[in-house]
């Protein structure tokens, strides 16, 4: 009874957050991804990414990889076993580009996770705080991306669970319940 939850929106919107938090709180293990992207302070290397560089990152066998903000990301099919051998549950952190293809190649195995803020212009005050470098933000903000995964694809409606997170308290319960619901319900055989 293999699933995969999907956790995909725009950037600091919290997936991280939401993904660390099913991580310490129900035991699921996140599926860690590759990126070209340099480390930001305190990230890891195989805890947060698997930090490549164009070169490498050719080297691995992609479920999916994308291109956002002008850095390569992907999912790897050994990241996807690496997580499974820990837990039937995993969770992982895409792009909406990289969720629809979860969808489309896991179907009934994924579970996706949309999460929002009700005003998009608190997003900046959170990357800083987080620490990025201002102008890593700025460019993060004026991509392609960034303004597509504000909103939930069209291939995603009806699919994806929409959860708004603006106050973290809040999110917290809605993830109990979301779990909670998620573990009863009949999943398919692996
Ligand atoms: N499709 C896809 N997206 C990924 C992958 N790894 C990370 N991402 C997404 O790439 C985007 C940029 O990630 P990151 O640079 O860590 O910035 P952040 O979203 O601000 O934390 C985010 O939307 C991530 O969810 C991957 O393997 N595939
Ligand atoms: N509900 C919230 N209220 C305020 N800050 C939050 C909330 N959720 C997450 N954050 C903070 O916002 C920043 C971005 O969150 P993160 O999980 O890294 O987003 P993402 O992975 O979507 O880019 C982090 O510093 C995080 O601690």
């Amino acid at each position: 009874m293999k699933r995969v939850i999907v956790i995909t929106g725009a950037t600091g919107t919290g997936k991280t957050t939401v993904s660390s938090y099913l991580t310490e709180h129900f035991n699921i293990p996140r599926i860690i991804t590759h990126t070209t992207r340099p480390k930001r302070p305190g990230e890891q290397e195989g805890v947060d990414y698997y930090f490549e560089t164009p070169e490498t990152f050719k080297q691995n066998h992609y479920l999916e990889s994308v291109t956002y903000a002008n850095y390569q990301y992907g999912s790897s099919l050994e990241g996807l076993a690496r997580a499974f051998s820990k837990s039937d549950v995993v969770s992982i952190v895409l792009d909406t580009k990289g969720a629809e293809t979860y969808v489309h190649e896991l179907k009934s195995r994924v579970t996706v996770l949309f999460l929002t803020v009700t005003h998009p212009l608190l997003l900046e005050e959170r990357l800083k705080q987080r620490g990025d470098q201002l102008e890593m933000v700025k460019n993060r903000l004026k991509s392609d991306e960034y303004r597509r995964d504000l909103k939930l694809p069209a291939a995603l409606k009806g699919v994806a669970k929409i959860m708004q997170n603006d106050d973290w308290q809040k999110t917290q319960l809605r993830l109990n319940k979301f779990i909670s619901s998620l573990i009863e319900t009949k999943s398919p055989q692996a």
